[in-house]
């Protein structure tokens, strides 16, 4: 039989930032919910589930690593059943070897255990108790955490652990001594950096592991450096899951991780990985949300999460396709509003049919565009640059927009101005909730000069950024652009020559922001006698 290393008895010491909550304590809260958000990862003490109990079932899992190869791969399988080097089945390996199991209400029904041990149902029993006691834990944690949060109920993130049908996982892992030394990395364990599991977030809401005395874990930190979590087998460690960072809308971040081999010592390590039951629908809760627009993510039911991300590679970003696109739902949500503006012109100005205007701007073609602009707080306006009085500072000199239509939507800071026939500029007091509409030079070439492209710019403000976000309606590129023909009589009214909007626009990206860019597209239609 192979055996396996001694553990270590000694605890690693030194310094580590990562947080200890002592979970006996109720006012240890607000300490979590700090860790959840800084760190996705904490360490848990006085935590109430009896050592004796870890005792039997890290035995039993050294007396089943111990076992002969081919005693162990008996029990091969996936998605339950013994592994080797594979992780997953999208190619992942790593120095590990493990056994995964269903840790559901109803588990204990394995098949896998006759034979295996001397004693099965020890170790059926020792699951058990173990699997009964740390999902206690993890939901006297989870309400911990919604106290934290002002979240009422109290259950309700650990209801989603402790339904009837919860689909939670345990895991045992051992990660033998790996004798590839590659002394290149100090920073790892012992000078050896063989990946015994590589980098990876759990996917589900919160994870619970207890290790023997030998490090390895290895933790993502916000600013992208990793740091080693020292072993300490009296503790629990937990890190919070994707799913969890998806019910808080992402305040609490799903930490990565990753476990080093060691070069002389085995790691066996226990994990259980408490999920939601298959038709759980995970969606940011709505307590930390002011409306649903601030979702960060789509809702999915946990099986849809789980059956995507087990078609993953361990180090994908599995979170990735569920994140809301805010630009696209913008766009899409203001250029409807655009067409529905526009028909509403065409209708007011008696056009037919209805789409005339808005079909340049919907088309699947259209070349529109959308800016963010930030005008930081400028500070000068109050000074007296070079004696003069100078208390106008340019955010964005006055010009036009080239495209058909653009739809402004700022913060509460004004700044913007646009130009009159009489060539004054006013104000546009600022208003968060409406958006504010400009004509630009093609809509002003398609409706002869009857609409005006209105010149703007922007002030800056001396005290207060101002945000603004443009959507700019443009048509197809090869869209030609000349004034409607049921606006003139006859075609020599037209005061623009034909250009296509890519001719427009290639002009107009030549130009200067003052520029008037019409102008070499106007008609001569009084050429001047000498
Ligand atoms: C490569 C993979 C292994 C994994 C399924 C996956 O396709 C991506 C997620 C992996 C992970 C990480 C946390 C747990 O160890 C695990 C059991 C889980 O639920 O997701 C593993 C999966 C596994 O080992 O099968
Ligand atoms: O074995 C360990 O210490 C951590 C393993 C892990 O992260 C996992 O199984 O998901
Ligand atoms: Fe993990």
């Amino acid at each position: 039989m192979a055996l396996l290393s001694k553990p270590n008895e000694k605890t690693e010491s030194g310094f580590s930032p990562i947080p200890v909550i002592d979970i006996s304590d109720p006012e240890s809260k607000h300490a979590l919910v700090k860790a959840c958000a800084d760190f996705g990862f904490f360490k848990v003490i006085n935590h109430g589930v009896s050592s004796e109990l870890v005792s039997v079932l890290e035995h039993e899992a050294v007396e089943f690593f111990s076992l002969p190869a081919s005693d162990k791969t008996q029990v091969a399988g996936y998605p339950f059943g013994y592994g080797n080097r594979e992780i997953g089945r999208n190619g992942d390996v790593g120095w590990v070897e493990y056994l995964l199991m269903n840790a559901n209400l109803d588990f204990g029904s394995h098949s896998f255990f006759p034979g295996l041990f001397n004693n099965p149902e020890t170790f059926r029993n020792a699951l058990l108790e173990y699997t009964t006691s740390v999902r206690k834990m993890t939901s006297h944690v989870l309400e911990m955490i919604t106290d934290g949060l002002g979240i009422e109920p109290r259950n309700t993130l650990s209801k989603l652990v402790s339904d009837k049908n919860t689909d939670s996982i345990f895991r045992l892992n051992h990660y033998p001594p790996c004798p590839h030394h590659i002394n290149t990395n100090t920073n790892t364990n012992g000078g050896n950096n063989v990946i015994g599991f590589g980098e990876h977030t759990d996917p589900q809401i919160i994870s619970v592991l207890r290790s023997n005395n030998t490090s390895g874990l290895q933790i993502n930190l916000a600013d992208g450096s990793w740091i080693s979590v020292p072993s300490d087998p009296s503790s629990f460690f937990f890190n919070v899951g994707d799913s969890l960072q998806v019910l808080t809308n992402g305040k609490f971040k799903s930490v990565k991780h990753r476990v080093l081999a060691n070069s002389r010592k085995s790691r066996v390590s226990m994990i259980y990985f408490a999920g939601p039951s298959l038709t759980q629908r995970i969606a940011p809760l709505s307590c930390l949300t002011d409306n649903e627009d601030e979702s960060l993510y789509k809702e999915f039911t946990w099986s849809e999460y789980k059956n995507y991300a087990y078609h993953s590679r361990l180090s994908d970003n599995r979170l990735q396709p569920f994140e809301r696109n805010a630009v696209l739902e913008y766009t899409t949500s203001v250029r409807k509003m655009t067409c529905d503006v526009l028909e509403m012109i065409t209708d007011g100005l008696g056009i037919k049919p209805r789409n005339t205007l808005s079909k340049l701007v919907s088309d699947q073609n259209s070349d529109s565009k959308f800016r963010l602009n930030h005008y930081p707080p400028c500070p000068l306006i109050h000074e007296n640059i070079d004696g003069a009085c100078n208390n106008v500072i340019i955010g964005f000199g006055e010009h036009t927009d080239p495209q058909i239509l653009s739809v402004l939507r700022s913060n509460n800071t004004s700044g913007f101005q646009i130009n009159l026939t009489n060539g004054s500029w006013i104000s546009v007091p600022s208003d968060p909730s409406s958006f504010f509409f400009n004509v630009c030079d093609s809509l002003q070439v398609l409706t002869n000069g009857r609409f005006k492209s209105v010149k703007h710019r922007v002030l800056t403000n001396s005290m207060k950024s101002r945000f603004s976000m443009i959507y700019f309606a443009g048509p197809p590129l090869t869209q030609r652009i000349s004034p409607l023909t049921c606006l003139m009589n006859n075609e020599d009214e037209s005061l623009y020559e034909e250009f296509t909007w890519s001719e427009y626009k290639s002009s107009a990206y030549n130009s200067r922001l003052s520029d008037n860019r019409l102008q070499p597209f106007e008609r001569k239609l009084f050429p001047l006698n000498d």
